[in-house]
């Protein structure tokens, strides 16, 4: 189904419509609903499942202007689509860039969310130099995106250390991460780096703290840098589970999609 909201029309996809328990599913860069696709099928049909193209990202609009993409606009796009659906009481559940999203979200809008999960994400970077060199490179890479277009940029984007681990994924399911990544725009995802890429969000550090709800960080063994990043936001939460998970690295719902879908189950058991 398509959405609109603050001018902008979202692609939303829903199953167990009827089922009363929900989970958000916000993708990550270069990703889409289809990334779910597997999870899916692997939760109870007690849960609803909503799960979002961002924007700039799938079959949601990718408006040309980068400023529209910054996370406070997509945060308060996410908060119209889920007011759209009347959801009051919900577990959001971002990987990587939406997790970053996630998180912006419960920081900002914490009114309804129940529980919080994290795969392979992050608060952003703590200090501004770290951001201003972040945001170089991600404009840089940005302009490489438009300058070569989309299939270029995922050879390499695929190919980058943080994705090493997927080489040991079958084939299949290898090609079907790469057609999600091709059947991006280039202007969605240069504008995605802009906006609301890591060094262009704010820092997510200091508000950790207040956090009251639980939040579950799920990290991949082969993750060092996302596995420190979460052991680092373990120490600072209120109520916070880590969950390390062996033989698999950033993308654990694609390489480990039963053993994410059982952490799934074990957040509504505990609820
Ligand atoms: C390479 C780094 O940052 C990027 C890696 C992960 C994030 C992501 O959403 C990738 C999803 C995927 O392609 O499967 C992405 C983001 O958070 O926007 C980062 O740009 C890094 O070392 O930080």
């Amino acid at each position: 189904m398509m959405l609109s909201v603050r001018g902008l029309n979202y692609h939303v996809k829903i199953w167990n419509e009827q089922s009363t328990e929900t989970i958000v599913l916000l993708h990550g860069f270069t990703g889409s609903v289809d990334t779910w696709s597997t999870i899916v099928t692997q939760l109870p049909n007690s849960i609803k499942i909503i799960a979002i193209d961002l924007i700039g990202h799938g079959k949601t609009d990718a408006p040309i202007v980068s400023s529209r993409y910054r996370m406070d606009e997509q945060i308060a796009d996410l908060k119209a689509i889920l007011d759209q659906l009347s959801l009051n009481a919900f577990t959001l559940l971002g990987y990587s860039m939406g997790g970053r999203v996630a998180l912006s979200y419960v920081c900002a809008y914490p009114e309804g969310v129940k529980n919080l999960i994290l795969e392979s994400s992050s608060p952003g970077l703590k200090t501004e130099d770290e951001r201003v060199a972040r945001r170089l490179a991600d404009d840089s890479l940005a302009n490489k995106i438009e300058a070569k277009g989309i299939v270029s940029f995922v050879n390499a984007w695929e190919n980058i250390p943080l994705f090493a681990s997927q080489k040991n994924l079958s084939l299949d399911i290898q090609q079907s991460v790469r057609n999600e990544r091709i059947a991006q725009r280039e202007i969605g995802l240069a504008n995605s780096l802009r906006g609301m890429g890591t060094g262009a969000q704010k820092s997510l550090w200091n508000e950790l703290h207040s956090i009251s709800i639980p939040v579950y960080l799920i990290t991949g063994e082969l993750d060092h840098k996302f596995y420190n990043i979460a052991g680092e936001m373990k120490t600072i939460l209120q109520d916070a589970k880590h969950y390390h998970i062996d033989g698999v690295g950033h993308a654990i719902h694609v390489e480990n999609p039963t053993q994410f879908a059982t952490i799934i189950k074990d957040v509504y058991q505990n609820n």
